[in-house]
This record gives C-alpha cells, sequence and structure tokens, in this order.
C-alpha cells in the first residue's frame, strides 16, 4: 500500500486540510491518508486547543471517507518524541510493508531546509516527501538552494502544483472566533459546531 502521512497541529481541522489530502491522495494514487495531530507537548509551537479536543474534530471531520484515517501516533509519544523524524520510524515498523510519504506545503520544505528540525538530515535521508507548492514557493528553488535538501535528492521530493492556491489557515479560523467573526463554511460543519459547543478559541490572540 502506499500511504500518505498528513501532519498537521490541526488547531483546529479546515476544509483546506481535507481538499489537499483528497487531492494527493487522487494525484498520487495513495491507498490510505493518515491525519496525523501534533502533539500539545511539541516544543517549536503552542497549541490553543488540547490533544483531546483537536483528535476529536479530525475524527468528525473525516469519519464519512474511508480514505482518511486518524493516527494518534504522536499524541500517544513519550514526552521528546513528539516530532516527525521519530515517528515516521515508528509509522515504518507499524507498516513494514508499505510505503510511506510524509506529506506537506512547500512552507515546511524551506523549513527542513534550514536545518531547524529535529533529526532533520536523518529525516530527510530516510523517508519520502510528497510536497504542495504554497504562496509562491519555487520548490525546485528551495530544494537546490539547500545543501540539506539538495544532496538527498534522489526523487524522494515528490512534488505537486494543486492547480488552485486556496488558502484557509487554521489561524485564520482562530481569529475569527476570537474575535466576533464568522468562519462557518471554512471547516466542516461539524468541527463549527464542536468549537461554539465546547466555546473553543475564545481567548485566542
Ligand atoms: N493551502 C495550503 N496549501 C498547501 N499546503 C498547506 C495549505 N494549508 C496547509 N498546508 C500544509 O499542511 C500542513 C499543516 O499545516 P498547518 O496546520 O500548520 O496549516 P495552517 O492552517 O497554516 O495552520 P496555522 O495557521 O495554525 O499555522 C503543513 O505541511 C502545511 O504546509
Ligand atoms: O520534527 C520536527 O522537528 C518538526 C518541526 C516542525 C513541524 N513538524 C511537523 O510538521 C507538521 C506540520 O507542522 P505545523 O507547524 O504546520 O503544524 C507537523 O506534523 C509537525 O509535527 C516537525
Amino acid at each position: 500500500m502506499r500511504i500518505g502521512v498528513y501532519g498537521s497541529s490541526f488547531d483546529p481541522i479546515t476544509n483546506v486540510h481535507l481538499w489537499t489530502a483528497s487531492t494527493i491522495h487522487h494525484r498520487k494514487k495513495l491507498d490510505k491518508m493518515l491525519f496525523l495531530p501534533s502533539s500539545k507537548e511539541r516544543r517549536d509551537k503552542s497549541l490553543m486547543s488540547t490533544d483531546e479536543d483537536r483528535m476529536e474534530m479530525v475524527k468528525l471531520a473525516i469519519s464519512e471517507d474511508p480514505r482518511f484515517e486518524l493516527s494518534t501516533e504522536e499524541i500517544d509519544a513519550p514526552i521528546g518524541e513528539q516530532y516527525t523524524y521519530f515517528t515516521m520510524q515508528k509509522l515504518k515498523k507499524k507498516f513494514p510493508n508499505d510505503e510511506l510519504f510524509f506529506v506537506m506545503g512547500a512552507d515546511i520544505l524551506v523549513n527542513i531546509g534550514h536545518g531547524s528540525w529535529v533529526q532533520g538530515e536523518k529525516l530527510v535521508a530516510e523517508n519520502q516527501f510528497i510536497v504542495m507548492a504554497r504562496d509562491g514557493i519555487d520548490m525546485l528553488k528551495t530544494i537546490s538552494k539547500s545543501p540539506l535538501l539538495r544532496n538527498a535528492d534522489d526523487g524522494r521530493f515528490h512534488l505537486v502544483d494543486k492547480g488552485l492556491a486556496m488558502e484557509i489557515s487554521s489561524s485564520y479560523i482562530r481569529e475569527e472566533f476570537s474575535r466576533g467573526g464568522e468562519p462557518r463554511y471554512l471547516l466542516p460543519e461539524s468541527c463549527y459546531q464542536y468549537i461554539m459547543q465546547h466555546k473553543l478559541y475564545r481567548e485566542y490572540e
């Protein structure tokens, strides 16, 4: 099987996460897409809702699509191991006969190329990546400019231009909830209702 691993804080999950996952699943002929919410323990970003709430919203969002599955690998990871390198190692052990691809936007490729990720060099050397165009970032240039990326570029970066530069960010949605905006329809209705019911993102700055 060809399995995509779509990592994100999903704080909250948006319609663009779902649409990009669906497009990548189709274009790259994947059999399955794992939605991998980050753990609140990650040190590089502070998350605005609990692991349980973000996980619950992912479950609601993907419940009716058999191509999509939740992975709790990172949320269940011991402290210090909630980073992509360790997660991919564990997932490869879990799916020893399958081909795994870490799915990400071009902004993430830039970050990895800068060398700021935990075990970034090993992560790149040992995995395959599906990279989606974003924000006018030149993906080929991003690879050629970074020694870390270009020296591993043996076909492991599968670049996709989705065809539409659709931008809905989780932070925009959080801002709208906290500042009296109306983000309905930027995310699945079930997640919108969950956020209203649980009064999430009321105090987001
Ligand atoms: N519109 C998009 N086009 C391409 N990739 C995207 C898009 N939105 C998100 N991604 C990718 O999805 C992954 C998860 O992104 P993330 O959840 O941080 O997005 P976000 O909505 O921008 O969140 P936040 O606003 O909290 O930073 C990343 O790899 C990111 O590059
Ligand atoms: O492993 C790392 O060092 C690392 C650093 C930053 C981000 N990531 C992963 O990249 C994915 C998208 O992250 P983000 O910041 O867009 O939510 C998510 O799966 C994170 O765990 C991973």
